[in-house]
C-alpha cells in the first residue's frame, strides 16, 4: 500500500512498529473482520532472504541498516568509557523486527520471576497466565523433517543420546502460530559440554519449561523442522493473515508521533504522524494506537509525542502533554562477556563456513535439510544459580553490596532490587548463564586464523543491579535515540560476571570439553593473569546478550510505571504500549517467548476492553 492511501484510511487500530509484538496484536485483532488495523513499520517485509530464514545465518543480518538498526550506546563510564560498539545493541527493523534477526533460541524464565511481575502491582501477570500465553504463541514441533507424520513420539535421533526426553504436552502449545522445535543438528560438543557442566555441579534440566529453569538445558529454537525455516512473527503472524481486507500494513514509514486532542482528560490520540521519503502523512484512528516499536523506540516515539519527563522535553523544544518522568528510565538488558578457545580440527564447528569449499556443501546440504544451516547454531544453555559458579566469600561480599544497593535505590527501583537480592541467595534461581557457541563468536573481536576451529562460550548476568536509561537525543525522528545502558554502574554485575568468566575458563578446563582444546585464544594469559586483569578484559569486551527492556515499565505509576497492567500510558485514553519495554524486570531466558507472551495477553485486554 502506498502512504497516501493508508493516511486516507481511519483504523480502529494503528499500531506502531510490524516488529515481534506489533504483529501479534496486529493478527490477534485482524481476525475480527469487522475490525480494521493499520501497522506502520519503519522497515521492509523481507520475505524471501536467506538471512532471515536459514537457521545457521541467523546472525549474518547484524549490522546492516536493512535489517538492524545498529545503535551504539554513549559511552558506557564504567566501562573504560567505551562506546558499546554495534553489533552489539541492535534492535530489528522490518516486519518481523528483532524477530527476524535474533539467534532463535525459544526459552522462558522460572515461574518466580513471572509471579514477581504481578506482585510489584500488575494483577494478571503472574506464571500460570504467562503459561497460558506460552501456549498459545506456540506449536511444539517434534517431527525431524524425514520422520513420521506424527509430532509425537520424540525422533529416536534427537532422544537419549542429546540428553532429550519426551515434552509433557502440558507445558507446550500445539496450534500456535509459532513454531519451535529441537535442532536437527547439534554440534559436536554439544553433549560433552552437558557432560562436563555435570561434572562441575550443573544439573541436566530436561524440562527447563515448566517453571523451573535451573540447570544444562537443550533448548528449543524458533526454527519450523519441517522445512528447517525460522519461524517468526513476520511469517508465522503477518504472512499467514497478509490476506484480511481489514489488516493493512504500510512498510518503508518512520512514525515520528503520535498526535493528541490536545484538550482532552485523559488524553486521546487520533492519529500518527509518519514519514516516507521526504514527505509528512498521518493516519486517523477512531479507537486506539498500539506502541509496539521497541525497547529503544517506543520510549523515543513517546517522548517526541509530549509524553516523558519535562526538563528532557523541553531541552529539545518538545511541548509536554503529561509529564511521566519514568519514560526512559529503568532500561537494562543481560550484561555479557565472552571466552574463546581454538579446539581439535576434527571438531565440527560452524567456522567452516569461512571456508568456501565446506561452505558450499553446507548450503547443497541444506536443500536437502540436512546440515548445520537447518539449525540453530548454539542448542544448549545452563543457567546457574550463584552457589554454583561463587564461592562462599563472594557471596558473602555480594550479599553486603546487594543490600547497600537495596538501600540506596530510588523508590520503584528498590523493590525490583530487593526481589533480586533474595533471588541472589535462592538455589533455585538461575543468576547466571553461560551458552557454548560452536566456533568463533565474532562480536569477540577475536580475529580468526584460516581453517582453524574454535569453540566461543558467552557468559551473562541475569539479574543486573545497574538501570540505565533510553532518551531522545534530538526532536528529529530519525535520530537515534541516546542509549545509556549504564552497564556496571553498579559493581555488584561487573563482579558476577568475573566469577562467571572463572566458571568458564574452569568448563573448558573440565572433561571431556578438555580433551577438545588446543589452547585458550580470549582472554589471553596477560589478560587473565589476576583477578584485576579480568576485571580490565570484561570493561573492555563487555557486551549484552540483546535483551533491552524495561524502558516503558507496566509497573505503578508511584514506582516508576509508564503502563498501567492494562498496558495504557498514564494519563492517556487510548494509547498502550505493547514491547520488550513493558517487562519492568529481566527474566533468566531469551526473551523473544516472554515478548510473544505479552503481546498475546494484551491482544485479549485489548479485546476485552471493547466488549
Ligand atoms: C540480534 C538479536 C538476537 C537475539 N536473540 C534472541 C534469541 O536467540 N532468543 C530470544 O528469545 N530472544 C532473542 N533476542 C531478543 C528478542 O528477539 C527481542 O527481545 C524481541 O524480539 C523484541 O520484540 P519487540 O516487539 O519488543 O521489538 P522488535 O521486534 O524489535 O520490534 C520493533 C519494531 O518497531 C519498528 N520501529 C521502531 N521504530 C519505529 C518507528 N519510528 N516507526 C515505525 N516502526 C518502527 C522496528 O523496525 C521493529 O520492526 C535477540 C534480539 C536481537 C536484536
Amino acid at each position: 500500500m502506498i502512504p497516501e492511501r493508508f493516511s486516507s484510511l481511519t483504523f480502529d487500530y494503528i499500531i506502531i512498529g510490524g516488529g515481534t509484538a506489533g504483529l501479534v496484536v496486529a493478527s490477534r485483532l485482524s481476525e475480527d473482520p469487522a475490525v480494521t488495523v493499520g501497522v506502520i513499520e519503519a522497515g521492509e517485509w523481507h520475505a524471501s532472504i536467506d538471512g532471515v530464514n536459514v537457521p545457521g545465518m541467523a546472525g549474518s543480518t547484524l549490522g546492516d541498516p536493512q535489517f538492524d538498526w545498529a545503535f551504539m550506546s554513549v559511552p558506557q563510564k564504567h566501562a573504560n568509557d567505551r562506546l558499546v560498539y554495534q553489533p552489539r545493541l541492535q534492535s530489528g527493523k522490518g516486519l518481523g523486527g528483532s524477530s527476524a534477526i535474533n539467534l532463535l533460541g525459544f526459552n522462558r524464565g522460572s515461574a518466580h520471576e513471572y509471579d514477581a511481575i504481578e506482585a510489584f502491582g500488575n494483577p494478571g501477570w503472574n506464571w500460570e497466565v504467562f503459561l497460558k500465553y506460552f501456549k498459545k504463541a506456540s506449536s511444539l514441533m517434534l517431527q525431524a523433517p524425514h520422520d513420521s507424520e506424527t509430532t509425537l513420539p520424540l525422533p529416536t535421533h534427537l532422544g537419549p543420546e542429546y540428553k532429550l526426553e519426551q515434552p509433557d504436552p502440558q507445558w507446550h502449545g500445539d496450534s500456535g502460530p509459532i513454531v519451535k522445535a529441537y535442532s536437527t543438528h547439534f554440534a559436536t560438543l554439544h553433549v560433552p559440554f552437558i557432560d562436563a557442566l555435570e561434572k562441575l555441579g550443573v544439573p541436566r534440566n530436561t524440562e527447563p519449561n515448566k517453571g523451573n529453569n535451573i540447570g544444562a538445558t537443550t533448548i528449543y529454537c524458533s526454527v519450523d523442522s519441517r522445512t528447517a525455516t525460522r519461524s517468526y512473527a513476520g511469517n508465522a503472524y503477518y504472512e499467514a493473515n497478509a490476506g484480511r481486507k481489514n489488516l493493512v500494513v504500510l512498510t518503508n514509514a518512520t512514525v515520528s508521533r503520535i498526535i493528541f486532542n490536545s484538550g482532552s482528560t485523559p488524553l486521546r490520540a487520533t492519529g500518527v504522524e509518519f514519514l516516507n521519503g521526504d514527505k509528512k502523512y498521518v493516519a486517523a484512528t477512531k479507537g486506539e494506537v498500539v506502541l509496539a516499536a521497541g525497547a529503544f523506540q517506543s520510549p523515543q516515539i513517546l517522548e517526541l509525542s509530549g509524553i516523558g519527563n519535562k526538563d528532557t522535553l523541553g531541552k529539545h523544544g518538545i511541548e509536554t502533554l503529561i509529564d511521566l518522568p519514568s519514560v526512559g528510565e529503568n532500561l537494562h538488558d543481560h550484561p555479557d562477556i565472552h571466552v574463546v578457545y581454538e579446539i581439535r580440527p576434527e571438531y565440527e564447528t560452524v567456522d567452516i563456513a569461512r571456508e568456501p569449499e565446506l561452505a558450499a556443501k553446507q548450503l547443497e546440504l541444506y536443500k536437502s535439510q540436512k546440515g548445520y544451516l537447518t539449525s540453530a547454531l548454539a542448542a544448549v544453555y545452563a543457567f546457574l544459580p550463584t552457589k554454583a559458579f561463587a564461592t562462599d566469600e563472594q557471596m558473602a561480599k555480594w550479599k553486603e553490596m546487594a543490600t547497600h544497593s537495596v538501600e540506596e535505590a530510588p523508590q520503584g527501583v528498590k523493590k525490583q532490587l530487593e526481589t533480586q537480592l533474595k533471588w541472589l541467595f535462592d538455589p533455585a534461581s538461575a543468576e547466571g548463564e553461560i551458552i557454548p557457541f560452536p566456533g568463533l563468536f565474532l562480536p569477540s573481536g577475536v580475529q580468526p586464523v584460516p581453517k582453524t576451529r574454535y569453540s566461543s562460550m558467552l557468559c551473562a548476568g541475569m539479574h543486573p543491579f545497574s538501570r540505565g536509561s533510553v532518551h531522545i537525543s534530538s526532536a528529529d525522528p530519525r535520530a537515534p535515540p541516546a542509549i545509556d545502558p549504564n552497564y556496571f554502574s553498579n559493581p555488584l554485575d561487573l563482579e558476577i560476571l568475573l566469577a562467571l568468566l572463572k566458571f568458564a575458563l574452569k568448563l573448558y578446563d573440565t572433561d571431556p570439553i578438555r580433551e577438545a582444546v588446543v589452547r585458550r585464544v580470549a582472554p589471553t594469559a596477560e589478560e587473565s593473569s589476576s583477578d584485576e586483569a579480568l576485571l580490565e578484559y570484561i570493561k573492555n569486551g563487555s557486551g549484552c546478550v540483546y535483551h533491552p527492556l524495561g524502558s516503558a515499565s507496566m509497573l505503578p505509576r508511584e514506582d516508576g510505571g509508564v503502563v498501567d497492567p492494562a498496558l495504557k500510558v498514564y494519563g492517556t485514553a487510548n494509547v498502550r504500549v505493547v514491547d520488550a519495554s513493558i517487562l519492568p524486570i529481566q527474566v533468566a531466558a531469551h526473551i523473544q517467548a516472554t515478548v510473544y507472551a505479552v503481546a498475546e495477553k494484551a491482544a485479549d485486554i485489548i479485546k476485552a476492553s471493547k466488549m
